[in-house]
Parts: C-alpha cells; sequence; structure tokens
C-alpha cells in the first residue's frame, strides 16, 4: 500500500506537484493517469525516495521507502527499463540485484521463468531488443517478491502478445492482495487493466475513483477532467 499525503514538489520556480494525497490500496491496480508534465513521474520518484518531497510525505506500508534496508522486498519499480547498466549477461544482473537485498539466487531463474527471458538468460543486457529490457525490468521489480509494485510506463516496446501478458500479469498480482500502480498514456490498455484510477492534472488531483464509477468510457472520462481543470 502507497500513501501519498499532502505532497509538494517544487523544482525552483515550477510547483510539479501541489498537495497532491492518494492512495493506492493493496488488491487492486490503480492507473495513475495525467497529461504531459502533470507530475507522475515526480510522484514516483518521491514515492521511491528518489526525490525529496518540499513538503509532504510520500510512504509505502507506513514508511518512507527509504526506511527499509531490503526495499526490492516491500517495492519493485519498474522506472526506466533502457536505464539498465548493459554490460552484464541477464542471469547475472538479476543475481546482483538480488545479492543487494538479500535476496535467494534461486528466486532468479524464478524470475527469469516468469518474464519469458530464460532462453536468453545468458545474453549481455545491451542485446536485448526494448521490449526484452521492459520484461527484464519487470523482473527486477519482482525479484523481491514485494506488496507493493509501480510500473512506470510499462508497456514500451512490448509486442501485442507481451501486452497481453503483463495485462494478465498486473491482475494476478492484484489478485494475490498486492497493490500496483501503473502510470501509462494507453487509455484503452489501462481501462482493460486498471480497476481504478488516480488521474491528476498540474501537479494537482483531479479523481481518485474505481474504474467503474467514472461512466462512459475511460478515456472520455480523462480528457473530460483534464479540460476542465
Ligand atoms: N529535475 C527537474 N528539474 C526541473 N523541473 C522538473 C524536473 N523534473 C520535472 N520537472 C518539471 O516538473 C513538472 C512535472 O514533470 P513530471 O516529469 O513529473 O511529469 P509527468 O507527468 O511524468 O510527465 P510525462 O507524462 O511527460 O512523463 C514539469 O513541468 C517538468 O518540466
Amino acid at each position: 500500500m502507497i500513501e501519498v499525503l499532502d505532497l509538494t514538489k517544487r523544482y525552483g520556480r515550477t510547483l510539479a506537484v501541489d498537495r497532491l494525497s492518494f492512495t493506492i490500496p493493496s488488491g487492486h491496480v490503480t492507473g495513475f493517469l495525467g497529461a504531459n508534465g502533470a507530475g507522475k513521474s515526480t510522484t514516483l520518484r518521491a514515492i521511491l525516495g528518489l526525490d525529496r518531497p518540499t513538503s509532504g510525505s510520500a510512504l509505502v506500508h507506513g514508511r518512507p521507502y527509504a526506511a527499509y534496508d531490503r526495499p526490492l522486498t516491500v517495492v519493485g519499480a519498474v522506472l526506466d527499463a533502457a536505464a539498465v547498466h548493459g554490460g552484464l549477461p541477464v542471469r547475472t544482473h538479476l543475481r546482483v540485484l538480488a545479492r543487494s537485498n538479500a535476496i535467494a539466487p534461486a528466486r532468479v531463474d524464478e524470475v527469469l521463468d516468469e518474464v519469458g527471458l530464460t532462453p536468453v538468460a545468458d545474453r549481455r543486457v545491451k542485446a536485448l531488443s526494448l521490449g526484452m529490457r521492459q520484461r527484464l525490468a519487470i523482473g527486477g521489480a519482482l525479484l523481491g517478491d514485494p506488496a507493493t509494485l509501480i510500473f512506470d510506463e510499462p508497456l514500451n516496446g512490448l509486442d501485442p502478445s507481451g501486452i497481453g501478458w503483463f495485462r494478465s500479469l498486473a491482475r494476478r498480482l492484484a489478485d494475490e492482495g498486492r497493490a500496483v500502480l501503473i502510470s501509462s498514456h494507453l487509455m484503452s490498455e489501462m481501462a482493460l487493466t486498471a480497476d481504478r484510477v488516480v488521474i491528476i492534472g498540474s501537479g494537482r488531483l483531479l479523481a481518485e475513483e474505481p474504474l467503474d464509477a467514472l461512466g462512459s468510457s475511460l478515456e472520455d472520462a480523462y480528457l473530460r477532467l483534464v479540460h476542465h481543470a
């Protein structure tokens, strides 16, 4: 579970996030939506302790991310799949990640299987396609069997079967009782994957609702909210 509490982040004169509060509950897939520059990445970085809030806070299971000794076992995140260091073989990359969080090495092969990368486990990361890198980043997020998962634009580079695979994975993770947050601009896909949404505009909360409370299509509801903000 994630709680964003009155979060504000300023970069110089830019108010990127403005007294934002919302909750990402366990057992649900929450779509995190907003126009370019609305403040989504800034909020995710604050949740993951990568950026210090100007005021307010972001808590994961009641504590700031930075307070955890083995953070991968608490929250798994995919922020920028292309940012993975390219020189190591795929399996080694996950082993290094696992070791850094005292995760059993046997978990690496389970995760490789789960994300469909066992056949390329000995290839260097830099030799992977964008979709395979996305799967590797998702694997890294799953490694610690965390109760909370954050995926920022997870569908980049995935082919249609990969998109279907990710949709089922997100659903299953929520059905297992985990909190799943997905930030994406792909409304039709979000409508199929999420069961609730948090919509922000200019750093402020515009809606926090179950998907079926929005009536009409998600895209129509989103455009209405964003244009009237
Ligand atoms: N490091 C930074 N320094 C200065 N301004 C920043 C920084 N990071 C973000 N901003 C500004 O904060 C605002 C929110 O940006 P943010 O990246 O959080 O939006 P976003 O919703 O993730 O957008 P997108 O959908 O385009 O990824 C924007 O005006 C952006 O220019």
